[in-house]
């Protein structure tokens, strides 16, 4: 993060960010193909179950799962969404993260028999942006438009025919009767699916953002799931609340999780203000999507080369940089709504964090040991003293996110100043 002195106008960024919102439009849309396929992925998995359970005289019924299946496919309208919707798609697939299995990204492409290397190889065909390509003005081509005007993608009448954008819009009404069903929604609890808390979730909008003039709100876009890939800078003006005041330039470089970039970037980002380091406390119960050996949070069994790929580690690698030794670290402990979320749901924090042992499974025990294992290893590797900056974020939630971004501003600010001998 960067900042300086004044330069363009925030309208500026405004008419940026409306240009893009066609472009998020169909990075939306693949995140409800994506949901609805691990749905029909799930009915498969019971379907295989079912057959092979049944097909054998002396195998004794398990779960429930074959009954919900068989219920499921029964259900006439969840028959022709699966019919529908199964078109162009290669197979099956495992389960998304049955009780703490890996995470199907939100616009990943899977193909193949469904075996551990199929989805291995998917995993890794997950559609990705690269941030130094103009990637929206190629979403636009894709929908069929012809004008690169920014008013113009705000126009879903044009081109609504070859916009993929229609077939959803066909589908519509199925998805929602499938999203709905009882049957459904307790087959994806029998396999320990919880849709909702993955990535990119707009099930439970489905009317909405499958409608011809749909354009995505700034909700939707933060809600998205698009991988990037490369460097990205987002520049944006703050202007203080003060009649007269003058306004801040503020340089955002975003480099990426995927772990074959991480950390990379360190030599290149020196003079920074700061660094905001997010870490999904969400994660704790998954397995990283590029390596289903390692856990994303924190790995107690994993092999050390495993081990360096993890939240933790990442953290640590960071802290101990001597490059960034004079950098402000900021940490957010990021998608607390989820994390919430799942204890309420009962998952045992101490069964995947083995250290937690059997501490109570409540969110401000668990939230807290979390707090203070990132704090203490930025205790331990900083190369010199420095503050310890730490948030509980949920970073799609605008207003609370808000304020602590002010907070962090003014602790970035004073920083500076200190550093010149403005203040004590
Ligand atoms: N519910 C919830 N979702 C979040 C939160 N933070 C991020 N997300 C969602 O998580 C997804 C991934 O967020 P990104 O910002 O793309 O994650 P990333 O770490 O940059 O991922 P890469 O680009 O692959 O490095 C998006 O769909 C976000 O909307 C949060 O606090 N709560
Ligand atoms: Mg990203």
């Amino acid at each position: 993060m960067h900042t300086n002195d004044p330069g363009k106008t925030a309208n500026v960024r405004l008419q940026a960010f409306r240009a893009e919102r066609a472009s998020w439009r169909a990075v939306v849309h693949l995140n409800v193909v994506r949901s609805i396929r691990v749905i029909l992925d799930a009915m498969a998995e019971a379907q295989a179950y079912h057959a092979s359970t049944y097909s054998s005289p002396n195998t004794p019924i398990r779960t429930q799962a074959p009954d919900l299946f068989h219920a499921a496919s029964g259900a006439p309208e969840a028959q022709a969404t699966a019919i529908a919707l199964a078109a162009g798609r290669g197979g099956p697939h495992p389960q998304a993260y049955p009780g703490g299995s890996g995470e199907v990204e939100a616009t990943q492409r899977i193909s193949g028999t469904g075996s551990h290397t199929d989805r291995a190889r998917a995993l890794d065909r997950e559609i990705a942006v690269n941030s130094q390509f103009a990637w929206k003005g190629v979403f636009h081509r894709m929908m069929g438009r012809n004008s690169s005007d920014g008013e113009d993608f705000n126009d879903p009448d044009a081109g609504w025919l070859q916009d993929p954008g229609h077939v959803l819009h066909a589908c519509a009404e199925d998805m929602i009767t499938l999203w709905n069903d009882p049957t459904i929604k307790a087959l994806l609890r029998a396999q320990g699916i919880r849709i909702e808390d993955m990535p990119g979730f707009f099930l439970d909008s489905i009317a909405r953002v499958t409608h011809p003039k749909y354009v995505p709100t700034d909700d939707d876009i933060l809600r998205a799931r698009l991988k990037t890939l490369g460097v990205s800078e987002h520049r944006f003006t703050i202007k203080e609340g003060f009649p007269g005041s003058s306004s801040r330039d503020l340089r955002i470089y975003d480099v990426g999780g995927h772990r074959s970039l991480r950390a990379a970037w360190a030599p290149f980002f020196d003079d920074m203000n700061a660094i905001l380091f997010l870490a999904p406390l969400s994660g704790f119960d998954q397995v990283l999507a590029e390596d289903e050996s390692v856990n994303r949070l924190i790995c107690p069994t994993a092999t050390p080369s495993a081990m360096q790929e993890d939240s933790v580690l990442l953290w640590k690698s960071i802290c101990s940089n001597p490059l960034l030794g004079k950098t402000d670290l900021i940490l957010f402990l990021n998608k607390i709504d989820i994390f919430r979320a799942k204890l309420e749901a009962g998952i045992q924090f101490g069964q995947y964090i083995i250290s937690y042992g059997n501490r109570p499974n409540d969110y401000d025990n668990t939230s807290a040991y979390m707090r203070r294992k990132f704090g203490q290893i930025h205790r331990e590797y900083s190369p010199q003293a420095r503050t310890f900056y730490c948030h509980f974020t949920t970073v799609t939630d605008t207003k609370s996110t808000s304020a602590v971004l002010i907070d962090i501003q003014e602790s970035i600010m004073y920083h500076n100043f200190k550093s010149v001998s403005l203040t004590g």
